[in-house]
């Protein structure tokens, strides 16, 4: 607790030196911890732990998500809050509501209907919504998350009810470093932003897009510590090319096409002002506030573009290329321990990638630079000859190459249809068939493990994997595009087809299959929510000032050693999504490590701090603190 009032401190400090003229609306608003021995009373049900100091009184305590506790208000608190009567006399505490809200979520009949019901109580009751999310994370993961998050945000215009996040829109450009001060609250430490453009493997669903960000961040507060407060789910609105919802009544966001080209990199260049104007990402003696941006669900090539430009400039990752390619690592890495092999074996495996897109390259970057940092391979062209990469056309080959230059690269959805840009050159294999499909390349090169980034359902045909299956004892299938009816395979059919012997992992969860002989055919989730809350964490608590790629090399090696051996031999990858706490903990002590030893903070570890400790003394949980309002101490 010491840290995060230290981390008070700083931050009140840095931001009264550089933001003066404050709108009068943020200081109302703001919220402020001190320690609770000062305050605690008798009656209130938790003490020695914090209180919230809070300008707000009466209803506003109870409409605010944030500070609200439903029927937990202590009377003490009724009375200083001015709330006394204004709910049932029974002051009922935190596990009975549990019991309340978990029941009424029981009794929604479909997994929409519980999305619906989960997102109105993180409005009206956020610690109660972080407490029930922690409790139940494995069932809930899969509703505010993929795959029911897909089909929330195909709906978003219809199941709309209240607003939560920024929406930054066309109709806003000249406007944006005003509006940032909209926003209730200083302290900001996460930011996650989409242009809605490709929205899982959903395509383009413009504003719609916005549940993305509410999801991720919801995992970055359950699974990561970091805390409700300081998080913005951000939309960027610039069009969208989604005929449907153009021409439908309800949509709510801008209904023009998307804007490309100068205007679309213009528009986020003012967005990121104006975030840095509020929220600086720069370490110097005096400004020591970060802001971690998290680029979401952009369509290639605007993802890598925006990755590049910023990348270097501010705090910032891209989750789909960079932590995906953690997690991918990891289950690679994890997959050979289950064949009775050694990590250090990575460089002498042959791997197909069906997806040329940001997911795959990125995904392929990552384990490229496992195996350069393993020193098996002498440079990274090796390293590029080990990974086959397909797009819609089949294999990238020869034909491919004549039809796109490095020039085009820039140039993005110009670039002439089944051209290469200079990521995906490297990975052009002129000594096969041009473009040959996948079933004649499995075939052809024998491949140990087969990744699906495509967003396509059933692209990995019977043939491919029986293919698979005859040429490994242990054949690793991991198709990895989400929503579950998207994803390359599904496991019923990894399983069947390969008689049980797959290693199998998916981006959205399926259910383990029992299989002929009576054996259960182990079922993985290898999603980005295992890598971007303790990547995000790590990068916070050591306030580091870039995400550099070695935090994600370290992290994929972080979670690749946390399965038992009895658990890979069982097809185990990685612990359930119900340890996500966990592994987020041990991935972002990794990330404060690297960041240390790559001088990219500032911040001074007291004598004797361990960081794990730091890490884990940082992490959020949900409890009902005790509140103060200002007026009661004067
Ligand atoms: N598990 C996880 O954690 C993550 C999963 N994903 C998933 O990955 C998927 C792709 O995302 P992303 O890379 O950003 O999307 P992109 O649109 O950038 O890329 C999709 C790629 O798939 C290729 N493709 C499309 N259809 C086929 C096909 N029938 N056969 C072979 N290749 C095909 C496209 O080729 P072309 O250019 O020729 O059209 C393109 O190269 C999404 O479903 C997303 O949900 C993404 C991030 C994380
Ligand atoms: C998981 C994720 O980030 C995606 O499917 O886009
Ligand atoms: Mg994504």
């Amino acid at each position: 607790m010491a840290f995060a009032t230290s981390r008070l401190l700083v931050r009140t400090r840095a931001h009264s030196a550089i933001m003066k003229n404050r709108n009068d609306s943020i200081i109302r608003a703001s919220t402020v911890l001190l320690k609770s021995q000062q305050f605690s009373t008798n009656n209130d049900p938790i003490r020695d732990k914090t209180v919230h100091m809070t300008s707000s009184r009466g209803v506003n305590v109870l409409h605010d998500p944030l500070l609200s506790k439903g029927t937990a208000f202590s009377i003490d608190e009724r009375e200083r809050l001015a709330i006394r009567g204004l709910v049932p006399p029974r002051c009922q505490e935190m596990d009975k509501q549990i019991l309340r809200v978990k029941h009424n979520l029981d009794i929604c009949e479909t997994p929409l209907s519980k999305f619906i019901f989960l997102a109105a109580l993180q409005d009206r009751n956020e610690t109660l919504f972080y407490k029930l999310l922690i409790e139940h994370l494995e069932e809930l993961a899969g509703i505010i998350y993929t795959p029911t998050v897909g089909l929330a945000s195909q709906r978003s215009h219809s199941i709309y009810r209240r607003p939560r996040g920024m929406y930054f829109s066309s109709q806003d450009r000249g406007n944006m470093s005003a509006m940032v001060y909209n926003w209730p609250q200083d302290e900001v430490d996460v930011i996650v932003v989409t242009d809605g453009s490709r929205v899982l493997g959903l395509g383009d669903l413009g504003a719609n897009g916005m549940q993305i960000p509410i999801g991720k961040l919801s995992l970055y507060v359950a699974a990561g510590g970091i805390r409700p407060r300081a998080v913005l789910p951000v939309v960027l609105d610039v069009g969208t090319n989604n005929e449907a919802l153009l021409n439908d009544p309800l949509y709510l966001g801008m209904g023009h096409p998307r804007l490309e080209g100068d205007d679309y990199y213009a528009f986020v260049e003012e967005w990121i002002t104006a975030i840095m104007t509020r929220w600086p990402s720069n370490v110097s003696n005096i400004i020591t506030i970060h802001v971690l941006i998290q680029f979401e669900d952009f369509k290639y090539p605007h993802a890598y573009n925006l990755l590049n430009k910023y990348r270097d400039r501010i705090t910032c990752f891209n989750d789909d290329i960079q932590s995906t390619s953690a997690i991918t690592l990891a289950g690679i890495l994890a997959s050979l321990k289950a064949r009775g092999l050694a990590q250090e074996d990575l460089s002498n495996e042959r791997i197909i990638c069906v997806g040329a897109g940001s997911a795959g390259v990125g995904v392929c970057e990552g384990i490229i630079d496992c195996m350069v940092d393993q020193g098996k391979v002498k440079t990274r062209e090796e390293a590029y000859r080990r990974i086959y990469m397909l797009d819609q056309n089949g294999l990238l080959g020869n034909s491919a190459v004549s039809a796109g230059d490095k020039s085009r690269v820039m140039q993005g959805p110009e670039r002439p249809k089944g051209s290469l840009d200079e990521r995906q050159l490297c990975y052009v294999k002129s000594d096969l068939p041009d473009r040959m499909n996948l079933e004649d390349l499995i075939e052809e090169v024998k491949p140990t493990v087969l990744l699906g980034l495509t967003g396509i359902g059933g692209v990995f045909s019977e043939k491919a994997i029986r293919t698979m299956a005859q040429h490994n004892e242990k054949p690793v299938i991991f198709p990895l595009s989400n929503p579950d009816t998207h994803a390359e395979c599904t496991a019923e059919q990894a399983f069947k087809w390969t008689d049980g012997k797959a290693i199998f992992a998916s981006g959205s969860p399926f259910k383990d299959v029992k299989l002929p002989n009576g054996k259960i055919g182990r079922t993985n989730q290898c999603n980005n929510s295992y890598s971007f809350p303790g990547i995000g964490l790590g990068v916070v608590t050591s306030k580091a000032s870039r995400v550099s790629p070695e935090m994600f090399l370290e992290a994929a090696k972080a979670i690749a050693d946390i399965a038992t051996p009895s658990q890979l031999k069982e097809g185990i990858l990685f612990p359930g999504v119900s340890q996500l706490r966990h592994v987020s903990n041990k991935v972002a002590t990794r990330v404060c490590e690297v960041a240390y030893q790559q001088g990219l903070t500032t911040k001074k570890l007291k004598e004797g701090e361990v960081l794990a400790d730091l890490v884990r003394d940082s992490m959020y949980d949900p409890e009902y603190v005790p509140l103060v309002n200002h007026h009661h101490m004067a």
